[in-house]
């Protein structure tokens, strides 16, 4: 054998060993893969076979389900401080088993969609137990909502931050050290814990003199690095349960992948906590995706057209953007177009975020057009649209983001736009971080997904078995007409070009193969945005892969070929592509949607409102009500929940005084009704009236004095 022969052999298998290595490492990246999702589709088993809603123990052994929905000798209490001190009617879905499963001392993990009412199942036992409740919390802004909002209702809550005051300190330290002062709830950031001797030496003499009641741990997925927001100081807040084991813990968040609740459980060190997984469905939320225009003014056009169109009454939205050069256009577009609209980003200083944020809670300000900086801590209830101006990294990000619509329940609309050319700029991004491209391909498939219920993406996501999507978001509410395309010969060619391009050691990003491939003839029978489509639906299925290389300023993506794309060269697969017909999608809003719409979680808003409204009739103003009204109208069953409140709004008095107590007698035999099944008397009830009227009164002057201040 000749010597040039042996290098040549030796090249060739040193070629296919680096290709037999790529090909396990994927093949061990996909096993992983599939552990999980076998993990994930065990547990939905377990759930499906008990009762939705109930509780499971993870310690295992033991009967999986445990019922804290029976009776419990704090309920009386409990319903009083629910009634008296919250304002609140009735409990939502597994908010009760919660409360229960604290007071029975037990660790617990919940986990509930936004706007579910999570502060209430800490906040409660807080207020039940003796003591004082630690509560951990990521963001200051989180924070002084719930210390203003917990003042507001006179409960005694304090915040230990950097912008405590000296006073406020040394209270919060006396009655942590002697149990001197009223103090029932502390707020503190994950950094007080893991930062300061001195406030966790405090926190022992509490504990060790019997008065930490809780301690509850907000936001918990921040713990896990699987999570979508991961923080380093929630690593440490294990510490708190290996120092007080004895102190019932609970963690609290909107989402988690079972892999995050296994991660956060191992954290915080509760390994046989009680769990509520409630559903992570947001029935009143409708989702849509729209294609992307590739000229940066169309886009703009559609989403100012869309506004103007289903939002005319300054009702509030957010538009989230990939970076924070494309805010500042976006919201001065938006601007030129007649919207009321400014950006939000982490470049600029607090006090000009601060502003932006004011502004647009008070509902001066329409349209808030932020990069992913514009996050958690956002709790304005009232949020109609959220419009994502290009993708999202993951299933789970967009599922937050979007999330931030309908906090109050109201219907409202999730509309994203996506255009192949966006995805280069988020994998470039991304693709050092756990999964990072998995989870950029999963919202990549959503996008793409013409047929299926935009809804099943999420349920598959957080393993939750199928719930009806009640036509809340295009797919389900169009009928569309999709042509399925054989693309194989496509797809062929592709991977060939690209052989070609590696075998001369060349790169191409994916906009230069596109383009190369609408050069060459075959091409032509297909559009170029298709030929896009194609090209990273190629990557999303491993027929081709995303290779990145780093420059001095930026990474590139490139596209090479993938694991799979031999098969496809070999003709071993058939490619097809979804391509829709000429329907206008402009017109596919909420608005024009006939969707049959989640009666019940309808009816169950509807009669949320209408107890609370009995029950505070005389706190609500005039002016709020009007307020309420206009912004009812546009929306879809505003009607319905219109009439409803000019029915409770009959107990109103017209100037801003509070009504007489008489007037309660023209309660509507559905009010009585509700009332029969409170738990107090008349005479109660005119002071729970009267002490939640002074609340209201309360919590508006706080309001006033903050739009002063700006
Ligand atoms: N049982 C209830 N009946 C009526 N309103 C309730 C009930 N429980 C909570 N709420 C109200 O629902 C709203 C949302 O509650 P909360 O802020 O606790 O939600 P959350 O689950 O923490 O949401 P997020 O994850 O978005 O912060 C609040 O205005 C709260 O007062």
């Amino acid at each position: 054998m000749e010597t040039e022969d042996i290098l040549q052999e030796l090249l060739n298998v040193e070629v296919e060993l680096q290709e037999v290595q790529e090909q396990i490492n994927a093949l061990i990246g996909r096993q992983e893969k599939l552990q999980e999702r076998k993990s994930e589709l065990k547990s939905v088993l377990e759930a499906c076979g008990s009762d939705s809603g109930s509780a499971s123990n993870n310690g295992g052994g033991v009967g999986a389900v445990e019922d804290y929905s029976g009776t419990f000798d704090w309920d009386a209490e409990a319903e009083d401080v629910r009634l008296n001190v919250f304002g609140i009617s009735s409990y939502r879905a597994n908010q009760r088993e919660i409360i229960n499963a604290i007071m029975s001392g037990r660790d617990v993990l919940v986990i509930m969609a936004a706007g579910g009412g999570k502060s209430l199942c800490y906040q409660l036992p807080a207020i039940l137990r003796d003591g004082i409740a630690l509560v951990v919390s990521p963001l200051l802004s989180l924070i002084q909502d719930q210390v203003m909002g917990l003042t507001a209702l006179g409960i005694p809550a304090y915040m230990l931050t950097s912008t405590t005051s000296k006073e406020d300190e040394k209270f919060i330290y006396k009655a942590l050290e002697k149990g001197e002062g009223e103090l029932k709830i502390l707020y503190v950031t994950p950094e007080k814990v893991s930062k300061s001797k001195r406030f966790v030496s405090k926190l022992e003499k509490c504990h060790h003199s019997g008065r930490l009641s809780l301690i509850a741990i907000d936001e918990a997925h921040c713990c896990s690095q699987w999570g979508h927001d991961f923080r380093p100081d929630y690593k440490n807040l294990g510490i708190l349960k290996t120092q007080f084991p004895d102190v019932p813990t609970v963690a609290l968040t909107a989402t988690a992948t079972w892999k995050v609740q296994i991660d956060l459980m191992e954290m915080l060190r509760i390994p046989k906590c009680v769990k509520f997984v409630s559903t992570v469905n947001r029935p009143n939320l409708f989702y849509m995706v729209r294609e992307k225009p590739s000229v940066g003014k169309l886009v703009i056009d559609e989403i100012a057209e869309f506004i103007r169109g289903s939002y005319p009454n300054n009702e509030s939205g957010i538009v989230y953007c990939f970076s924070r050069k494309e805010c500042e256009q976006v919201a001065k577009e938006l601007r030129d177009r007649g919207i009321s609209a400014d950006y939000y980003h982490a470049d600029m200083d607090v006090k000009a975020r601060e502003r932006v944020h004011m502004r647009w809670s008070n509902g001066k300000l329409q349209v808030i057009v932020g990069t992913v900086a514009f996050g958690m801590g956002i709790n304005k209830p009232d949020v109609r649209f959220v419009i994502h101006h290009s993708l999202s990294k993951s299933m789970e990000t967009y599922y937050q983001e979007s999330g931030r619509a309908g906090r109050d329940g109201l219907p409202s609309e999730c509309l994203l736009f996506f255009r192949p050319g966006d995805v280069p700029r988020q994998s470039s991004m991304v693709f050092y971080e756990n999964s990072g491209l998995q989870n950029l391909y999963d919202i990549v498939r959503y996008c793409q997904e013409k047929r299926e219920c935009r809804r099943k993406a999420f349920f598959r996501h957080f393993a939750e078995p199928y719930q009806d999507c009640n036509g809340m978001c295009d797919n389900c509410a169009f009928s569309s007409e999709v042509k399925e395309v054989d693309v194989t010969r496509h797809a062929k060619s592709i991977v060939s070009t690209l052989h070609d391009v590696q075998q001369n050691d060349q790169k191409l990003t994916m906009l230069q193969l596109v383009d190369k491939m609408k050069r060459k003839e075959l091409g032509s029978d297909i559009k170029k945005e298709e030929m896009e489509h194609l090209v990273i639906q190629l990557i999303v299925k491993r027929i081709l892969k995303e290779e990145f290389q780093h420059t001095a300023y930026a990474t590139n993506a490139y596209v090479a070929i993938g694991l799979l794309g031999k098969q496809v060269l070999q003709g071993k697969s058939v490619i097809k592509l979804d391509i829709s017909g000429g329907q206008n999608r402009k017109a596919r809003t909420m608005k024009s949607a006939k969707c049959t719409l989640m009666s019940s979680d309808i009816e169950n808003k509807l009669d949320e409102l209408r107890k609370e409204l009995a029950f505070i009739h005389g706190g609500i103003f005039p002016h709020s009500l009007e307020k309420i009204i206009g912004k009812l109208k546009t929306q879809k069953y505003g009607e319905r929940i219109l009439e409803e409140i000019k029915k409770c709004s009959k107990f109103e008095q017209s100037d801003n005084d509070l009504m007489s107590e008489n007037t309660a007698a023209k309660r509507t035999s559905e009010e009585t009704k509700a009332w029969d099944n409170g738990v107090k008397g008349e005479g109660q009830i005119n002071e729970n009236r009267a002490a939640k009227r002074q609340k209201t009164k309360k919590a508006l002057v706080l309001i006033d004095t903050s739009e002063d201040e700006e």
